[in-house]
């Protein structure tokens, strides 16, 4: 037994003999990872070429599709490589380390080995043309026979090639194939455990097997696409940077070193795991179980923290010394400020000008803990501004510098780390939701969305469960059909901001708006790429919160449960009176940040007689 794996999210789940389109198109809707096509002639679940290629033509483009073939002639499977829909071919035969090498040069290989007693000698002659092996279970038939072999003799397995286990997985395997420490178990396959006849998939028992996966699931693409938005558009002076970034982080943050080093501060100097709070009152105005997460009583005063320790740790093993950071409410230059003092780092954060006169309090608190602020003087002055000198600042000290970005914006792999870090807000919430309810799952949950980091952390373990609800609450401002919004989801329309493809509020010619919050947290014109795939295929609702009502929303918390919340966060609590929920409805609210930053907003609000 190894250490668990908390923060792979690239785990790839192989669902293989797809052989009707009805049955594929259940299938799909459950979302893995691969789906598999067996072309060869003596198996039970065979398809025809055209066959599959109708199938593979009907489901999302981000699946992958994976032809199997055995023992088939080299020329065969060029000619299939080039003229089809698939992502990958399987080779499952006994193809040669020369055979593989062919085939690479035209498509990604899978190549599959059948176990019996230990792992073949030449295993190396294939490393350097395959994109994963498939350790199968060795079958007179090649596959699809769901029979297990002897997972221990992978023990022996040092090859850098990442692999997915086959072979007769079941339900009753996942939890000892979850907690399998060989870093390079990439994914599982699975197929004849899960069928009502040969070729037809049951999609209870796999919808099953994927709740029992779901931390694990792939929620970013390598090249960091969720859907059609993510990847990395930036400067030629930053490739190395973000190369070195995307090619290491998840080595890194999968160290059992790293996992030690991370959780034992979220414990002891974040103070985690924050308390998840039964709001009685609030509950008994809205007629249904409101709990509120309280990130708002993280160290520093928000959930900013948790991906800030991260990303500084990741930074240090990286031979960092020195960490930017832009900001808008002050949270995550007060966080990135807090780790450095912490880390023994240098750290300069870029802010609006208006924000500094907005959040003056956070600005000399990061003084205090020996950060440098540059004021940010061009556009707004607001946040996108301090993420704009943030970047052109890095581009000019890649060399000693890590630019730690505070939500889950930016090129890949940002959005994708600042997701894992932040991963441990539902985590918590399925932790406590079991202790207090004896279920792990909310039926909805609530945070704001600016840039989305704490909505991402927020939903992270939620989003492959289709029985949780996930609400977003966007920055309407004075309203979303105004000049004066940051309701991005809700207006906005595709193109790239800071090197990243999402959605955000441009000009029919692309000029990025102004956007406009009462909450200095919020009023960005993107949002983060998960968020915008989420809200494309429907699996999020986000919604426009006026400036008036997260200033209700406030004072409401307040007056009824005593907790003076932040702007940001008083954004989620405005839609509890718009959603409508039964009475046995379990509702989480991600209370992002604690209020005080906000002090002066609420002062003037009191002072004009307003409240
Ligand atoms: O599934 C088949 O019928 C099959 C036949 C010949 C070669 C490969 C085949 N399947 C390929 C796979 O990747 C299977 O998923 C793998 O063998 C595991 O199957 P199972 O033991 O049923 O889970």
């Amino acid at each position: 037994m190894g250490t668990k794996r908390i923060y792979t999210a690239n785990f790839q789940l192989k669902v293989c003999g797809i052989t009707q389109a009805e049955n594929a198109i259940e299938v799909a809707k459950l979302n893995p990872t691969m789906m598999g096509f067996i072309l060869y002639p003596k198996s039970k679940r065979c398809v025809s070429l055209e066959q599959a290629n109708s199938i593979a033509d009907l489901l999302p483009k981000h699946i992958k599709k994976v032809a199997v073939v055995v023992n088939e002639p080299l020329e065969k499977v060029i000619q299939l490589a080039e003229s089809t829909l698939f992502d990958f071919i399987q080779l499952h035969g006994n193809e040669s380390p020369e055979y593989c090498q062919t085939v690479s040069k035209h498509i990604h290989v899978i190549k599959a080995f059948g176990i019996e007693k230990q792992l073949p000698d030449n295993l190396e002659e294939y490393a350097n043309c395959c994109t994963y092996f498939l350790f199968d279970t060795k079958t007179e038939n090649f596959g699809g026979a769901g029979k297990q072999f002897d997972h221990k003799i992978l023990d022996s397995y040092h090859l850098n090639v990442p692999f997915l286990l086959s072979g007769g997985i079941d339900l009753d395997s996942i939890d000892r194939i979850l907690t399998y420490s060989n870093k390079q178990l990439a994914g599982i396959d699975v197929n004849s455990r899960y069928e009502d006849e040969p070729g037809i998939k049951n999609i209870e028992k796999l919808s099953n097997l994927i709740k029992r996966l779901r931390p694990m699931i792939k929620k970013v693409s390598k090249e960091g696409y969720y859907g059609n938005y993510g990847g990395a558009y930036i400067p030629e002076m930053l490739q190395k940077n973000v190369s070195e970034l995307a090619e290491n982080y998840q080595r890194i943050i999968d160290d059992p070193s790293f996992i030690e080093d991370f959780q034992s501060l979220l414990k002891d100097y974040v103070g985690r795991p924050t308390p998840l709070f039964h709001a009685k009152k609030l509950s008994a105005k809205y007629g249904y179980k409101i709990y509120l997460k309280r990130e708002d009583l993280c160290h520093t005063g928000s959930h900013k923290l948790n991906n800030v320790i991260g990303q500084a740790l990741l930074a240090k093993r990286l031979g960092k010394k020195k960490i930017i950071a832009e900001t808008g409410a002050g949270q995550h230059g007060v966080a990135s400020a807090t780790v450095a003092a912490l880390l023994g780092m240098e750290c300069t954060v870029f802010m609006g000008e208006v924000d500094i006169q907005r959040q003056y309090p956070n600005v000399m608190r990061m003084k205090m803990l020996g950060a440098t602020v540059i004021p940010a003087t061009s556009g707004t002055k607001t946040l996108k501004d301090a993420c704009n000198e943030a970047i052109r600042y890095w581009i000019s000290h890649t060399e000693d510098t890590h630019y730690l970005i505070g939500s889950a914006i930016g090129p890949h792999p940002y959005p994708d780390m600042v997701a894992q870090f932040q991963s441990v807000i539902s985590e918590e919430i399925a932790k406590q939701l079991q202790e207090k309810e004896g279920r792990s799952y909310p039926d909805a949950v609530i945070a704001c969305v600016g840039g989305g980091s704490n909505a991402v952390g927020a939903f992270y373990h939620f989003i492959d469960d289709e029985r949780v609800e996930l609400y977003g609450a966007e920055a309407g401002g004075c309203g979303a059909d105004t000049d004066e919004t940051a309701a991005t989801l809700t207006i906005g329309t595709d193109g790239i901001i800071h090197g990243t493809r999402t959605i955000l509020m441009q000009t029919e010619d692309g000029q990025v708006c102004d956007a406009h919050s009462i909450s200095a947290g919020l009023d960005y014109p993107g949002v983060g790429p998960l968020h915008a795939h989420l809200h494309s295929i429907k699996r999020g609702t986000y919604l426009p919160i006026t400036d008036q009502e997260a200033l209700d929303a406030a004072f409401e918390l307040t007056r009824e449960e005593g907790i003076i919340p932040a702007l940001e966060s008083s954004h989620a609590l405005a839609l509890l009176p718009k959603l409508k929920m039964k009475p046995t409805d379990i509702v989480v609210v991600n209370l992002s940040g604690r209020g005080d930053k906000d002090m002066q907003t609420y002062i003037d609000l009191m002072n004009s007689g307003k409240k």
